[in-house]
């Protein structure tokens, strides 16, 4: 077994810090269990270093023109393209995602949103208001401060990114805390911006767990949050930001519905239920995990989908012919195995998969589901495993009401050949990201980001400027001024 151990824990101020006094955050390789790094979480010293260091460095970055730290984000990303697969297998021990995703969806991932926003960097520009008799306004768009970003475990290194570019093009200094579980990749964005070009403390990583992160939020040195994690966490994370009237975007988990009509082109249907479920091992948080058929398709989805899944190549994830790797953790492994008991024991039928195999790390067969109710406990509950629950449906208006009757809303999917119908659907989803005869694409161009309870705030595309920066007015008076007495 390769150790994947790093310098030291954390990343402050343009160089690795450690302070061996922090609890131990053991890094475990999922495809075997074994342990291939040992970090520490923040002391209170280390949080206090990071944070003086974002404060500190802030000002000065923000004083850049938006070219100059574009140019610096563009050349993280060239950066990025050019280790694409050491970062991958770096993705691959941290998370257990097989390689032959992490090479497609990670690092390169993280490097669009570097491009992205570094390209965008020098177009941010408030405007001219012009008022009568002379007078006029102009904004000023301005960064926000330090941020706190907070990441899941799925995809620690586009997490850190999609927070990390808009974050930096706006002005705003970071400190990042990657995931307890997946600790590793975030260490190595932030070496790859210190040498595109990043002063010290621009963007800074802290590991630790919940309590850290939370100590960092109270603080009064951050101005916004931005968490990608549960709606439990999400709560207190809101929570807290509020405390502090602190900006806060929030990326939380879903429950999300895909469609299928009995027009629709059944194997790119089949395809993107294997995608929306069993894609990272079902560990995404817009994947499709009520698949709702009409009646008329049933057997024949589940026919083609069946056959389909004998293919899948699960195995070693360095391998490139693989394609499903194991869960992340022995603990999520457990809360999916539990959620396929209560499938079962609720009524829903198994119609393959399910069963964890007798072998080192974290492996489990992909489930499917068929005759589930609405009510059933895994077709309301987020498992974040790879658990597909197939539902039957009969109309449209029908299989819209069932589609929205979810406290969740980050994605929603159709597939149909009526593109009007496909487009009413899109018009009647309650979620942040629809999807017509696609499903789980998420190009940086496109917002994303939930409704109701999956979040607030969008990443990605040009919205995400608003949630990174603030505007000021200025009032530029040409007349005398006038008082009443
Ligand atoms: N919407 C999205 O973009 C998106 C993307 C990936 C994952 N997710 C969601 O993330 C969840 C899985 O990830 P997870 O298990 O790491 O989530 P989690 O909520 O357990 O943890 C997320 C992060 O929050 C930190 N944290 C925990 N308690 C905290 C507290 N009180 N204050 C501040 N931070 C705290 C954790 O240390 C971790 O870094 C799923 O619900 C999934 O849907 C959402
Ligand atoms: N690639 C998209 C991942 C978002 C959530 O897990």
């Amino acid at each position: 077994m390769t150790s994947q151990q790093p310098p030291a824990s954390h990343y402050i101020a343009g160089a690795y810090l450690d302070d061996a006094e922090g609890a131990a955050i053991p890094v475990i390789y999922p495809a075997t269990g074994q342990e291939i790094a040992r970090l520490h979480a923040a002391t209170d010293a280390v949080i206090d270093k990071a944070l003086a260091a974002a404060h500190a460095a802030q000002p000065a970055w923000a004083a850049l023109s938006g070219t100059e730290r574009g140019r610096i984000l563009r050349k993280a990303a060239d950066i990025l393209r050019d280790r694409n697969h050491e970062m991958s297998v770096l993705e691959t021990y941290d998370t257990g995602k097989p390689l032959s995703e992490t090479l497609i969806a990670d690092a390169t991932s993280a490097a669009d949103a570097l491009e992205y926003f570094g390209g965008l960097a020098g177009a941010l520009t408030g405007e001219h208001i012009q008022l009568p008799e002379g007078d006029f306004v102009y904004t000023r768009r301005e960064a926000l401060g330090v941020v706190l970003g907070i990441g899941a475990w799925n995809y620690p290194t586009q997490i850190a990114a999609w927070k990390a570019a808009p974050a930096l093009a706006c002005g705003n200094t970071m400190v990042m805390k990657p995931s307890e579980t997946t600790p590793l990749c975030t260490l190595k964005l932030a070496e790859i911006l210190t040498e595109a070009g990043a002063p010290p403390g621009v963007f800074n990583v802290v590991q630790g767990y919940g309590p850290e992160a939370a100590k960092m939020l109270e603080d009064p040195r951050i101005a916004k949050v931005s968490l990608t994690g549960s709606v439990p966490t999400g709560l207190k994370v809101y929570q807290s930001a509020a405390a502090g009237m602190k900006h806060a975007t929030l990326e939380l988990g879903g429950k999300s519905p895909l469609v299928i009509f009995d027009d629709a082109d059944l194997d790119s249907a089949v395809s993107a239920a294997i995608n929306g479920n069993f894609y990272s091992t079902g560990q995404i948080c817009s994947n499709s995990t009520r698949v709702f058929v009409q009646s008329g398709i049933k057997q024949a989805f589940l026919d083609r989908l069946t056959t389909r899944m004998k293919d899948v190549v699960i195995g070693d994830p360095l391998d490139q012919a693989t394609t499903l790797g194991p869960m992340v953790s022995e603990r999520q492994l457990s809360i999916t195995l539990d959620y396929i008991e209560k499938g079962k024991a609720e009524g829903a039928r198994l119609v393959t998969g399910g069963e964890r195999h007798e072998q080192e790390g974290f492996w489990i067969a992909p489930a499917v589901f068929a005759d589930v109710a609405d009510d059933m406990t895994i077709a309301r509950e987020e498992i974040f495993g790879p658990v597909m629950s197939v539902l039957d449906f009969e109309t449209e208006d029908e299989v819209l009401a069932r589609a929205n009757a979810t406290q969740f809303g980050l994605a929603a999917g159709v597939f149909t050949q009526d593109l009007t119908r496909a487009h009413r659907m899109a018009a009647g989803f309650q979620a942040g990201t629809c999807y017509i005869n696609a499903f789980n694409l998420t190009p940086v161009e496109a917002p994303f980001g939930g409704m109701k309870m999956s979040g607030m705030g969008r990443e990605n595309s040009k919205a995400a400027i608003e949630h990174y920066s603030q505007l000021k007015s200025v009032y530029v008076g040409l007349n005398p001024t006038e008082a009443p007495f």
